[in-house]
């Protein structure tokens, strides 16, 4: 079976218990942790910020913390998740000024960067800078909100990011976020995706670790 990595969008989190939540989420099977920043300007939403993924290393999350930047500009911020004990770095291509000098800022400090690719936008930008590049994040939904519906054409944009990492030959992650369920994750998988955000998914279901363990079994059966 392939190395599937399971990161649920703490978005969906109960955020008064968030220490407690992604312990739970830990305990229950998930790889790492997936980040959400947004800014009230690129995306029209406000969520949370560098202080809270240095408190969530205080509190003494050991797991990886994946950072969604959904912010613009992004240069800005970079250092201070870098600080923050970021494991991933990821941004939007239409929010840098210059995306081969934020994923270099990035990778200088020895975190893991991405892109992300809205649902219309092209994956023009990658083919320029994909050797500095560990993550290709795909969003299947509009990015801004958690709970919305997995957009259907994802799936071919999907095949074609698989075709163009396994052309380059290198080690990239490929990750996709929004509507990821028990019931497409296996398809999404069929796809060519190896990394999995899901927030209300999991966080809206009684038991974690049940929602965990089907989407692993989703997950072994691939054929791909
Ligand atoms: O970044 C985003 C939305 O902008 C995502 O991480 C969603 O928060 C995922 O939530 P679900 O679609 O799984 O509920």
């Amino acid at each position: 079976m392939k190395d599937f990595l399971i990161a649920p969008s703490i978005l969906s989190a109960d955020f008064a218990r968030l220490g407690e939540e992604v312990d739970n989420v830990l305990a229950a099977g998930a790889d790492m942790v997936h980040f959400d920043v947004m800014d009230n300007h690129y995306v029209p939403n406000l969520t949370i910020g560098p202080m809270v993924c240095k408190a969530l290393r205080d509190y003494g999350v050991k797991a990886p913390i994946d950072v969604h930047l959904m912010v613009k500009p992004v240069d800005r911020i970079i250092g201070d998740f870098i600080d923050a004990g970021a494991s991933y770095i990821t941004f939007h291509p239409e929010a840098s000024e210059h995306i081969d000098r934020s994923l270099q800022m990035i990778k200088a400090s020895g975190c893991k960067a991405g892109l992300v690719f809205n649902p219309a936008t092209r994956l023009d930008h990658l083919e320029y800078v994909i050797d500095k590049v560990d993550m290709v994040l795909l969003m299947s939904v509009n990015p801004g909100f958690g709970g919305q519906k997995f957009i259907p054409q994802t799936l071919n944009k999907i095949r074609q990011a698989r075709q163009l990492i396994d052309a380059s030959g290198l080690d990239i992650r490929l990750e996709i976020d929004g509507g990821v369920s028990t019931s497409n994750i296996r398809e999404i998988a069929e796809a060519g995706a190896d990394t999995f955000v899901a927030g209300s998914a999991i966080f809206n279901a009684p038991d974690y670790k049940a929602v965990i363990d089907t989407m692993r079994t989703e997950l072994s059966q691939v054929t791909a």
